[in-house]
């Protein structure tokens, strides 16, 4: 395989003495589609804090293609192309579906000004092929604010495409969906992988086992990888299930 887009070596992060992160080593691939999973406080969304520039690590090296991301602030990494979805939606939600992907894909330019600037057709075809991909076509026109729960989500990944990040960082997508609706997050995430390089935060196993195919799978435990391989490897094994004995419906 080529080499990682996104080095992540030997990083820690504490937090009052408290080792949220530690000796942490990741590598992602161009185009792949990397789940991360670990029971609470394993140290998921401080590794999303750090690649982001959310929070900077004590030690360790972070780094993107050439750039160092411990050198930058969150504004300039997502300038180089990562981006990065909480697990709450946030959608405009007094505007459409379409406006808010027209915001998304003005950037800076500020909401007023956005709304009425002359759009290109280029801008408006890349609008339109967002509203299919999300499978929100046929909604385009309603206020985002009355969307259904999985629509937002879709919505907002959609935000996040319109700004063609190279790598997506993606928390907990699927958390209070339904399951048809989890199913659906799931064929629209695998069908960004390739043109994308995605890391998925997720909980919910059914929807890991669909979008782990053939990809790998990191196991998070006290802020580092416990273990890392196919959702089948990773459901066998011995450490893995150690650490989410009794943890019930989350348990891999
Ligand atoms: N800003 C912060 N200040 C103090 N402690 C923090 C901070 N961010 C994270 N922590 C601590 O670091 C540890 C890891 O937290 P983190 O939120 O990264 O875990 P997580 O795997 O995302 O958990 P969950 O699945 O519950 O969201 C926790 O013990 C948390 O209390």
């Amino acid at each position: 395989m080529s080499h990682p887009i996104l080095n992540v070596e030997d990083v820690s992060k504490s937090y009052d003495g408290f080792k949220a992160i530690s000796g942490l080593n990741f590598y992602l691939f161009k185009g792949e589609l990397r789940t991360v999973i670990g029971p609470n406080g394993a140290g998921k969304s401080t590794f999303f804090d750090l690649i982001t520039g959310r929070a900077k690590p004590d030690v360790g090296k972070i780094e993107f293609g050439d750039h160092d991301l411990t050198q930058l602030n969150e504004f300039q990494i997502n300038r180089l192309g990562i981006g990065r979805k909480f697990q709450t939606p946030s959608v405009y939600s007094n505007h459409t579906v379409w406006e808010n992907l027209l915001l998304s894909l003005s950037g800076t330019r500020g909401v007023f000004a956005s709304l009425f600037f002359k759009l290109s057709s280029d801008q408006s075809d890349r609008i339109d092929e967002l509203l299919k991909l999300i499978r929100l076509d046929d909604k385009r026109d309603w206020k985002a604010g009355a969307l259904a729960h999985g629509e937002k989500q879709w919505l907002e990944i959609g935000m996040l495409l319109a700004s063609d990040p190279e790598v997506l960082l993606i928390d907990e997508p699927a958390a209070g969906m339904t399951d048809e609706e989890t199913h659906r997050t799931g064929e629209l995430l695998l069908s960004l992988a390739g043109q994308h390089s995605l890391v998925v935060v997720e909980h919910d196993m059914t929807f890991v086992k669909q979008i782990a195919q053939d990809t790998a799978v990191t196991v998070l435990h006290q802020g580092s990888v416990l273990f890392e391989g196919k959702f089948d490897e990773v459901q066998a094994n011995q450490k893995v299930r150690e650490v989410y004995l009794g943890r019930g419906k989350h348990e891999p």
